[in-house]
């Protein structure tokens, strides 16, 4: 597998044809194999930003390309796993694996490809176990591993883990980022968790809201994402705290509520849409 290149330009989005903004004039760019968080308050735009990113949702203006090619519908080169991981609850655990093969017509590879991907997300065990049989960790790991068994270039994560424990949530992401990069896969993660953004991303765009817009780029360069107890972990966390606080009051200064005073601090983002539709 190899991750793909994707770049946002100038998206924005309404929902209703008069009404303000959902996310306005948003660019910007991933590398291939990274992993990039989206983070922000409620209501930013995170999740109408990934969804017109996987194709569900076609925006008002604007274009996201993954590796030059425009994306109009889902494929199996880009797929979405969402806090509920959908399973069918009649079906076993390696069923619900070998799913996105089936519908794609490559039903050739699924067996070699199933026991190859419960591998990967260490359930070799439950490959027989009706899914229902099974927590709510493990039933996001099936996911995992249909979403891993069509080799996407692009994986999106919608707050995959937010019902989870936090043991249990700690592990999840450690998992998926190392599998992400082991595989060479494009990561793309919504979160409104800055401690997940910090464990599981290279990078973290900051959206502010009303309407959503980029704020601020928060590069996270740690060596070690296993030790939460690291000054490096520590200092990370608490740029990437200050800049949703920015982001957070910019919104409240701009909704007319007051909040403190923010200076603009967009690192030129907004601007610099690439001109190319
Ligand atoms: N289907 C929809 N129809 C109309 N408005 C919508 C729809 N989905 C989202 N919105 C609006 O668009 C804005 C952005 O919503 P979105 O769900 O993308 O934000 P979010 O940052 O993901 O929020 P949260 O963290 O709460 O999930 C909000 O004002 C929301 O009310």
């Amino acid at each position: 597998m190899r991750g793909a290149h994707l770049a946002v330009e100038g998206i924005t989005h309404r929902y209703r044809r008069a009404g303000q903004p959902a996310v306005c004039d948003i660019s910007f760019e991933v590398n291939p194999g990274e992993a990039l968080a989206l983070v922000g308050r409620s209501g930013c735009g995170k999740s109408t930003l990934l969804h017109i990113m996987a194709g569900l949702v076609p925006p008002t203006q604007g274009t996201v390309r993954i590796d030059g090619l425009s994306v109009v519908e889902p494929s199996p080169r880009w797929v979405v796993m969402f806090q509920q991981p959908s399973l069918y609850p009649w079906m076993s655990v390696a069923q619900n694996v070998a799913l996105g093969l089936k519908f794609t017509g490559r039903k050739r590879e699924i067996a070699t490809r199933v026991p190859e991907m419960l591998r990967l997300v260490e359930l070799s065990d439950y490959a027989d176990r009706n899914v229902q049989d099974l927590s709510g960790g493990q039933q996001q790991r099936v996911a995992l591993a249909r979403s891993l068994a069509s080799s996407p270039e692009v994986l999106m994560l919608d707050e995959p883990f937010s019902a989870l424990d936090a043991f249990t949530r700690g592990t999840l992401q450690r998992d998926v980022r190392r599998i992400a990069k082991d595989l060479g896969i494009t990561l793309v993660l919504v979160t409104h968790d800055l401690a997940e953004a910090v464990v599981m991303a290279d990078r973290a765009l900051v959206l502010a809201t009303n309407p959503g817009r980029i704020s601020k780029v928060v590069p996270i360069d740690l060596e070690n994402r296993d030790d939460l107890r690291t000054p490096e972990y520590a200092e990370a966390r608490a740029r990437l705290a200050a800049a949703y606080e920015t982001a957070a009051g910019r919104e409240l200064e701009s909704s007319g509520t007051g909040g403190p005073s923010a200076t603009p601090d967009d690192d030129g983002l907004n601007a610099a849409r690439p001109a190319a539709r």
